[in-house]
């Protein structure tokens, strides 16, 4: 039918089939996603009865229920069943399949009076389980739908409402734990949650490449991913800055920074302001204006929207001096509001009010802050001197991104005091500088380009592409909300009010930026995961309890996460006398496994290539972590001499057999092999340098080697001296 109508038919029809192609083309995906391990367990019950769990649901023509949904509540008991507390179940049975095959089957049994003392206390699914973790990494997340734990099933299930924190050293499943939470929530709250959207914030876009493919594994397609330097619509925040720098714009103190900067936009001149027409000049005094600002600021109206007020009161102070000068004494309010009219369109008044109250964007305070002194001596009074210093920078070049992570949680604090420009001014433009009405075509042309692209690529995978024209449907369909999916119109909106937000690596966000996510859930339905032992951030948090306190101080949650799925132990072992440096007394994870290799160390760092080569042929991904000041040099030595090497923080990082990162780069990642260098460097980088360490130490889910030029660090005193060295 479709190939028949070529594209024809009412409006009303086309717009339906658009809709059940889509909703089709949706399902669809759904199925495909979830055909890998689509049934990987069963329930056999006290009462007979069995049922058999998977990623999805399924029935069949009679509604006779053939696979029971993992988030259903009836499907609890394979995760949750203990032999303690049996849950009606007998036996919990775990199948591994490839492709529609069975391969395996592990049994728990839950029947108190037929297990010995050491069944008791077994993990859930330990064959599983153990397959699952020592298998070799593919550079991709995968679900872990399969052996979710006890203490994890707990984590993911938890009540929809309020702010959980989940705290867990390193590889104990926070993430994927995260990840399993958002595809239940969805579920269990579909309607609330389809509406209002889910938000998972990652710490780069590295590590959302790494885990975007968990959610459409369970099933779940329709939640935006996004990094904090995302969150701004239309800023790509890609300029790398010191850590310093980003400390400072990361601290509270900057709220009242881009307050004033704001107050700065609407002070009043120490003299008089004349305004010279054709026919007479017209003053502002001190004292009117201090009355037409304070009018404005008491309205509380964010700058932008409060601008009318002061412009209304001044003109009527012009119009009243005008009358005067012209020798009228009196005069009616017909005839005042004639003249401010008159006035209202007069250059030398419009130069005049935009002095004094000018429209401003995010972006034009910004840098108007940050490439000023005299600005920020004003704004940025309660700071000191060296971190004014640090913010100075050069206005941006033509084409230039400016724009760094630490910018955006300040751009959307002034985005809230600033709020918007009437659009019909924002149409004209006028008062815009010319390169940035150039500026703003420019994106306005970019937008419909890719909206274009954005059609013809729809069309292609819908087989449209021969009966519909690109643009037409880009013009019908792309401008139209009630075609993007919830996620879609959330990405582009700032002011999104989301139904739940997950945030991962939470312990690297500054108290600027928790503002700005903390707006992008006014309901305060959350979910953040972290570890405070492997905060890298000088802007981090520190306390949990001190992050949350100004937003809900004593109404927010805490669980912990306790055994390390990923680090084997042997590796954990010299990982935990690191993280003795970071606080004495903190405690690592317990590992799940050993695996008998032990981690090594190596000098010089000329052997650096050897050892990478040489760990490449036991196969995996290998990762070689660098200080970053070093990360250039290390990475031009290990691409030079290694076949499929890559030195490039992207997606290839994920990809290549063998690649070089920095430690906030690997934040997050997993590796086969790991090869830490410099540790001394890592150690001495940052304040919280030996955070960083353990980080790098603890990406391992095989083996470890550090390779080093001066002497080794005495928290690494355990590793073993490598054979060739
Ligand atoms: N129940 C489980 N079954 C199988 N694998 C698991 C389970 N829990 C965690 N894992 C695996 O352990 C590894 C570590 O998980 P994850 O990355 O979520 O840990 P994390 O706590 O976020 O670590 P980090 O703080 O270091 O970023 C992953 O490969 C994950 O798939």
């Amino acid at each position: 039918m479709l190939a028949q109508g070529g594209g024809g038919g009412t409006h009303q029809n086309r717009s339906e089939r658009d809709t059940f192609a889509g909703m089709y083309a949706e399902r669809l995906g759904r199925l495909w996603a979830v055909e890998n391990g689509l049934c990987f367990g069963r329930l056999d019950n006290a009462d007979q009865t069995s049922l058999y769990i998977g990623r999805i649901g399924l029935a069949d023509d009679d509604q006779r229920r053939l696979l029971i949904d993992w988030r259903a509540p009836v499907a609890q008991p394979f995760y949750g069943a203990t032999p303690a507390a049996s849950m009606g179940v007998t036996r919990r049975r775990h199948l591994q399949t490839k492709g529609r095959q069975v391969i395996g089957i592990d049994d728990d049994l839950l029947d108190l009076d037929s297990l010995t003392e050491e069944d008791v206390s077994t993990l859930n699914g330990e064959a599983a389980l153990l397959a699952s973790i020592d298998a070799r990494r593919t550079g991709r997340m995968r679900d872990i739908v399969a052996t979710i734990q006890s203490e994890q099933d707990r984590i993911i299930r938890s009540d929809l409402n309020g702010v959980l924190v989940v705290q867990g050293g390193p590889g104990t499943g926070k993430t994927v734990v995260a990840l399993h939470r958002a595809a239940y929530l969805l579920y269990t709250h579909r309607e609330r949650l389809a509406r209002k959207g889910v938000l998972i914030l990652g710490p780069n876009l590295t590590f959302l490449r790494y885990i975007e493919q968990v959610l459409p594994s369970l099933g779940e397609t329709d939640v935006l991913l996004s990094t904090v330097a995302e969150l701004y619509p239309g800023v790509t925040a890609t300029v790398r800055e010191r850590p310093e720098v980003a400390a400072v714009k990361g601290d509270a103190r900057m709220a009242q920074v881009v307050a004033r900067a704001v107050r700065e936009r609407q002070r009043v001149p120490r003299k008089p302001v004349e305004i010279r027409l054709d026919r007479y000049t017209l003053k502002l005094e001190g004292r009117v204006l201090d009355a037409a600002r304070n009018r404005a600021a008491r309205s509380r109206r964010p700058h932008n929207e409060a601008r009318g007020i002061f412009v209304r009161h001044l003109l009527n102070a012009l119009a009243r001096q005008a009358a005067h000068q012209i020798g009228k004494g009196t005069i009616d309010d017909d005839e005042l509001a004639d003249i401010r009219e008159e006035l209202r369109t007069e250059q030398p008044v419009k130069a005049a009010l935009n002095r004094l109250w000018p429209y401003t964007t995010p972006q034009q305070l910004l840098i108007g802050l940050f490439t000023s002194r005299e600005r920020l001596d004003y704004a940025a009074a309660d700071l000191g001197e060296a971190e004014r210093a640090l913010m100075l920078r050069e206005p941006p070049r033509k084409g230039e991104n400016w724009w760094a992570a630490s910018d955006v949680p300040l751009l959307d604090e002034a985005a809230e005091l600033l709020g918007d420009i009437d659009p019909s001014v924002l149409r004209a433009g006028a008062w815009m500088a010319e390169e940035e009405q150039a500026a703003a075509r420019a994106a306005a042309a970019e937008e419909r380009q890719h909206q274009l692209n954005y059609a013809r690529e729809v069309l292609e995978l819908t087989g449209l592409s021969e009966i519909m024209d690109a643009e037409k449907f880009a013009a019908r369909h792309l401008n139209d909300d009630v075609y993007l999916t919830t996620a879609e119109r959330a990405a582009g909106d700032r002011t999104w009010a989301f139904g739940h937000v997950i945030v991962d690596e939470a312990q690297e966000l500054s108290p600027m930026d928790w503002r700005m996510v903390m707006r992008r859930c006014p309901s305060r339905s959350m979910t953040i995961v972290g570890d405070l032992a492997q905060t890298g951030s000088s802007a981090g948090v520190r306390s949990w309890g001190r992050m949350l306190d100004p937003y809900v101080a004593g109404r927010w949650r805490e669980e912990h996460l306790s055994v390390n799925y990923r680090t084997p132990a042997e590796l954990m072992t010299v990982a935990a006398d690191v993280l003795e440096l970071v606080g004495p007394g903190l405690v690592a994870p317990t590992s799940v496994r050993e695996t008998g290799a032990r981690p090594w160390a190596a000098s010089p760092l000329g052997s650096l290539p050897e050892l990478v080569k040489a760990e490449a042929v036991e196969g995996g991904r290998l990762v070689v972590i660098v200080p970053e000041a070093s990360a250039a040099e290390i990475g031009e030595l290990v691409t030079r001499s290694v076949d499929g090497a890559v030195a490039d923080r992207g997606a290839s990082a994920l990809d290549a057999p063998v690649a070089v990162l920095s430690v906030a780069d690997a934040k997050g990642l997993e590796f086969d092999a790991v090869i830490v260098v410099e540790p001394e460097l890592i150690l001495g980088e940052s304040p919280r340098g030996a955070s960083d360490l353990y980080v790098a130490m603890t990406r391992a889910t095989q083996r470890l080697g550090v390779v080093h030029t001066g002497p080794l660090p005495r928290a690494l005193a355990r590793l073993e001296r490598h054979r060739i060295t």
